[in-house]
């Protein structure tokens, strides 16, 4: 059967991986009340069709910090990506190249930020957790800087990892051949040990995050960068105003997928808080539950200037590698043009809460 829409490639992932991996991807934290809300913010809101507009001509090209984009779609960070493709993340950034994607890599990335970097064609970025090890942060920093990141996200949602009870029940462990190959050894061992009843990512991250950052501390990892510093995981206006205050370049409005605080607010019913106190002044991303180009054009609506995908990214490339993700990304344009059309805004510019209902 045909792939034709990301739903499709989780089915066919889902056939692919062992029971474990799929839990580990799929899963989120406590009862997965905000996986499911999530989805359900995108379905709940209906979409106002103008009519007899001249739609011959769309465009979905944009920017963000000055690089090009095919569209408003990028790759959020996601883990270990070696665990469901050989190539891992140099295969997901050939993919995110192809389409003309965004690729944001996980500092917990399975290939190294140069192998990543050559294999690229599109714009990257750096994710970040910060590591009670701060000379480990500004040495990642100072390497994604040197072959040419463009940006870095600092993830702000996991000062402790999510309670997530399919991990739990499966005694989750990395796959012993896949490594978080730009830490050193100290910083990744232990996490492909398995036992019953605890996480390894869990346990590992208790024991390497530092819970004791705030909002004071992002002035040191300023001090180790030019490049601009993205926010990920602010879902309230009070947040999204203390991060601008704190001169942060970017913000992206994500609950994790779901994976951190069950029972957060979704994504997209935080996005217009989070837009209203942002007012411009930097761009401001959403990741959660974007599954469809109508999800996209919901969230560009109500003032993203980008959404970022996260488990379909890893479907696709679990089901064919970079060609995968770069089919999924071309898909998803395809769709967000398509709806554009059916809506009656042939431009990004265009997109506004008018079309929504
Ligand atoms: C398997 C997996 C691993 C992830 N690893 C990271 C990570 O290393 N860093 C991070 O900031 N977010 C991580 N995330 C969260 C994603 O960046 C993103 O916020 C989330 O997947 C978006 O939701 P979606 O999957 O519904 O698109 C991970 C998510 C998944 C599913
Ligand atoms: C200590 C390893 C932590 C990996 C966390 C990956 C992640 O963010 C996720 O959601 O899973």
């Amino acid at each position: 059967m045909s792939i034709v829409c990301a739903d499709d490639y989780r089915s066919r992932a889902r056939g692919l991986l062992p029971a474990p991996l799929w839990d580990f991807i799929e899963g989120g934290s406590g009862d997965e009340l905000t996986v499911d809300a999530n989805r359900l913010a995108f379905d709940r809101i209906s979409l106002r069709p103008r009519v007899l507009v001249d739609v011959s001509e769309r465009s979905t090209a944009t920017s963000v910090f000055g690089a090009a984009l095919a569209s408003p779609i990028g790759i959020a960070p996601t883990a270990y990506q070696r665990m469901l493709h050989p190539e891992g993340e140099v295969a997901t950034a050939r993919g995110a190249g192809q389409a003309g994607g965004l690729f944001v890599v996980s500092i917990f990335a399975s290939r190294t930020l140069e192998e990543i970097a050559a294999a690229a064609t599109g714009p990257l970025w750096l994710q970040l957790y910060w590591l009670r090890q701060r000379s480990a942060l500004s040495r990642l920093v100072a390497r994604a800087e040197t072959a040419g990141y463009q940006a870095l996200v600092l993830t702000v949602d996991a000062p402790v990892i999510g309670k997530r009870l399919r991990d739990l029940r499966n005694g989750f462990a990395i796959d012993a051949g896949v490594r978080a190959v730009n830490l050193d050894d100290a910083l990744t061992e232990g996490k492909h040990i398995s036992t019953p009843g605890t996480s390894a990512i869990a346990t590992h991250a208790a024991a390497t995050f530092d819970t004791s950052i705030t909002w004071a501390d992002l002035s040191w990892l300023r001090s180790t960068t030019a490049l601009p510093l993205v926010l990920k995981g602010i879902l309230t206006a009070e947040d999204a105003e203390l991060a601008v205050a704190h001169g942060v370049d970017g913000i992206i409005v994500s609950n994790h997928g779901g994976r951190q605080l069950d029972g957060a607010i979704p994504a997209m019913r935080a996005l217009p808080e989070v837009v209203a106190a942002v007012a411009g002044r930097v761009p401001v991303l959403l990741d959660g539950g974007v599954r469809r180009g109508r999800d996209i054009l919901i969230a560009l609506a109500s003032g993203a200037d980008a959404v970022l995908i996260g488990r379909p990214a890893l479907w696709a490339l679990t089901v064919d590698g970079s060609d995968g993700v770069a089919h999924l990304l071309s898909m998803l344009t395809e769709e967000l043009s398509h709806t554009m059309a059916l809506t009656g805004r042939p431009k990004l510019a265009d997109l506004d809460p008018t079309v929504l209902a």
